[in-house]
């Protein structure tokens, strides 16, 4: 296979997935991944991400629409694109007595072209750990065990389901950083988290779903940028909000006065920020504890989900930042 940076490596359009009793888990969704690219899906609770994952991973078939990995169905063309691929589950689901090395030689034994064992534990920093029973690891060292086995064989395409929960700050700092190296290695990484905060670090672009569609998809940056920005500032002694310029016109689309703390959102920040300051300027106010910042992918999302709580969003109304 050709590496080409622009080839998409995982492609879904339409995709639908249907549980036993009729729920609609997923609703026809569309995205796609490039080569080398991290792409992470972020969701509300039981919003269909992992629903998602484990149709690319050929674990399911799909009730409707396509999935291609690496230019296959996963699901019937499964022998050409799982050993291309390495899956890191929510729950790994090992013998407990075994060894971390036993369960990594183990599970070597079904990898084709599998690496080192060691190799692989000392990726994820488990090499200290090798002689012990996987029932004796803390949840986070297992999970970095599901993330060493996924690693064995060398995949082109690596899905994470949500790698770093149960993971204390520094774990979580490392997988990162692994991540982040994988990609530069040139593995294309499709990941599912809770942390908004692992998205907008590792993230090339993402999607973040919402019973069981896509609500908003693009980089960190282009599906921040949806939300309105935030100034905030104390008015000095004297001055009154009706003293400020007239709030429509620098772009402020509401605001809030709390005693003398002013709160402005907008989607036009520079033009509000340059409004306020030349008036401020002009008038020989100080604005005390000024603070202008743009929205947070945190604000972003909760923004959409509530927006799409509504009824607001949907597939129709999806939110898509050209890349
Ligand atoms: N085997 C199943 N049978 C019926 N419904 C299911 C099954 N598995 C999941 N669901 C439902 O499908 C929806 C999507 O679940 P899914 O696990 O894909 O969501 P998620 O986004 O991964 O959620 P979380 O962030 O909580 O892990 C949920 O409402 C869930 O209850």
């Amino acid at each position: 296979m050709e590496a080409n940076e622009h080839e998409h490596v995982i492609e879904v359009t339409g995709l639908r997935r249907v549980y036993g009793g009729g729920f609609e888990a997923v609703r026809g969704i569309d995205f796609s991944v490039r080569r080398g690219e991290v792409f992470a899906l972020l969701g509300t609770n039981g919003a269909g991400k992992t629903s998602t994952v484990e149709l690319l991973e050929g674990l399911a078939a799909p009730a409707g629409g396509r999935v291609r990995v690496l230019g296959h169905d996963p699901y019937t063309d499964r022998a050409a694109v799982r050993p291309r691929t390495g899956v890191m589950l929510q729950e790994g689901g090992f013998p407990s007595e075994l060894t971390v090395a036993e369960t990594a030689r183990m599970w070597a034994g079904c990898v084709s072209g599998a690496r080192p064992e060691r190799e692989v534990l000392a990726l994820v920093g488990l090499e200290s750990k090798a002689g012990v029973r996987v029932k004796q690891l803390s949840g986070g060292q297992r999970r970095r065990l599901d993330l060493a086995l996924a690693l064995l064989g060398d995949p082109e395409v690596l899905f994470l389901d949500e790698p770093t929960t149960g993971l204390d700050a520094e774990g979580r700092r490392d997988t990162w950083e692994l991540v982040g190296a994988l990609r530069d290695g040139g593995t294309t990484v499709l990941l599912t988290t809770h942390y908004l905060e692992e998205a907008e670090n590792l993230a090339d672009r993402l999607a973040i779903m919402h019973e069981g569609r896509i609500a908003a998809t693009g980089t960190p940056a282009e599906v921040t940028a949806s939300e309105p920005s935030r100034i905030t500032f104390e008015l000095p002694e004297g001055y009154f909000v009706g003293d400020l310029p007239p709030l429509a016109e620098l772009g402020v689309s509401e605001h809030t006065v709390d005693g003398r703390t002013v709160r402005l959102r907008t989607r036009e920040l520079q033009r509000a920020a340059t409004g306020l300051l030349v008036w401020a300027q002009g008038a020989g106010a100080e604005l005390r504890r000024l603070d202008v910042r743009s929205a947070s992918l945190e604000e972003a999302f909760l923004g959409i989900a509530k927006d799409a709580s509504a009824g607001t969003t949907g597939t129709a109304a999806t939110k898509e930042y050209a890349a």
